[in-house]
């Protein structure tokens, strides 16, 4: 606690660091730590933090760094005649271009939050959600989730050559959903997405589908389930102003059902609308974490936005 920022520790009395990690609400919960490495306190942007009291943190990430590794970064050495060639000539491991696209990023998320994150691109928005999600591995420091974060974005694994109505179905029973829920909830999904509302476009393959269309079904599918933890990458810049309304409603739903949203998006009326706390991430670091009006603000007047 001592290395954190004023407004950050008065802010987040159970903040990442302490021992007692996310366990340390009113109630005791499972804990799921992810990667461990060194741990560190690096130093961070942090802005005024909400008002409110937080309650059961959901997700604690502390002090993450993440860096991709690009194996032979240069022309050719990545190819396999170039490895058998090293092999043969005894040569080192090809040049490795390292990418530190998350920088020393702290916070706590609590329960009922709906969290936005920002930057301009290339800041390491997705990366985040990613190491949130279990995707990627910490390079240092920690993440800690109570309960499966589920992360839904536009690259979400649906099958293109099956049909709507399949994916609807593999999808439920992949988030772990029983067959009898998947059958009660496909025409809610179905509803939801607007897939059908002008053809029967659901007994298609996916492939022939938009893909505004495509992000929709994504989104209905996963918003059909009471998640823990949902990350939402994007989603609900695609999608007609209908489409994006019913989205918002949806996640203003599933935070009342206790879970916790993540919505990384450009579009900032989304995230006003939808919002109440959001991180600011600028080259991998985290610029400012604050209520959604300070630090959309602040994002603004940084790249000449209204
Ligand atoms: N698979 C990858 N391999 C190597 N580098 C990557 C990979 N994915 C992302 N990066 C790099 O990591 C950094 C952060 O990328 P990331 O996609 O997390 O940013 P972002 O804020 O989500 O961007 P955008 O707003 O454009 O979607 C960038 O420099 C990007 O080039």
């Amino acid at each position: 606690m001592a290395e954190q920022s004023a407004g950050e520790a008065a802010a987040q009395p159970q903040q990442a660091g302490s021992k007692a990690g996310p366990v340390a609400g009113p109630t005791p919960r499972r804990e799921t730590e992810r990667e461990t490495g060194p741990e560190t306190r690096p130093e961070q942007g942090a802005g005024p933090r909400p008002a409110t009291p937080p309650g059961v943190p959901t997700v604690v990430v502390d002090g993450l760094h993440v860096v991709y590794r690009i194996y032979g970064a240069g022309a050719g050495h990545g190819s396999a005649t170039a490895a058998l060639r090293r092999m043969l000539l005894r040569q080192g491991t090809p040049s490795v271009h390292l990418v530190h696209a998350v920088r020393g990023v702290s916070f706590t998320a609590y329960r009922g939050e709906a969290i936005g994150i920002i930057g301009s691109n290339g800041s390491g928005k997705s990366t985040l959600l990613k190491a949130i999600a279990g995707l990627l591995p910490p390079d240092r420091g920690r993440v800690y989730t109570d309960g499966q974060p589920s992360l839904l974005g536009v690259n979400a694994a649906l099958m293109n050559d099956l049909t709507g109505a399949v994916n609807v179905i593999l999808g439920g029973l992949a988030m772990g959903m029983s067959q009898e829920e998947v059958h009660e909830r496909y025409q809610g999904i179905v509803d939801f997405s607007g897939i059908n509302d002008k053809d029967d476009f659901i007994s298609l393959p996916m492939r022939t589908y938009s893909s505004g269309m495509a992000a929709r079904l994504r989104f209905s599918i996963a918003a059909a389930k009471n998640h823990d933890v949902l990350m939402i990458d994007e989603a609900l810049a695609t999608g007609d102003r209908d489409f994006q309304r019913r989205s918002e409603e949806r996640i203003r739903e599933l935070r009342k059902e206790a879970g916790t949203v993540f919505l990384v998006s450009h579009n900032n009326n989304s995230i006003r609308d939808t919002c109440d706390r959001v991180l600011w991430l600028e080259k991998g670091e985290l610029l400012m974490d604050g209520p959604t009006d300070t630090v959309i603000k602040a994002y603004e007047a940084h790249t000449g936005g209204s």
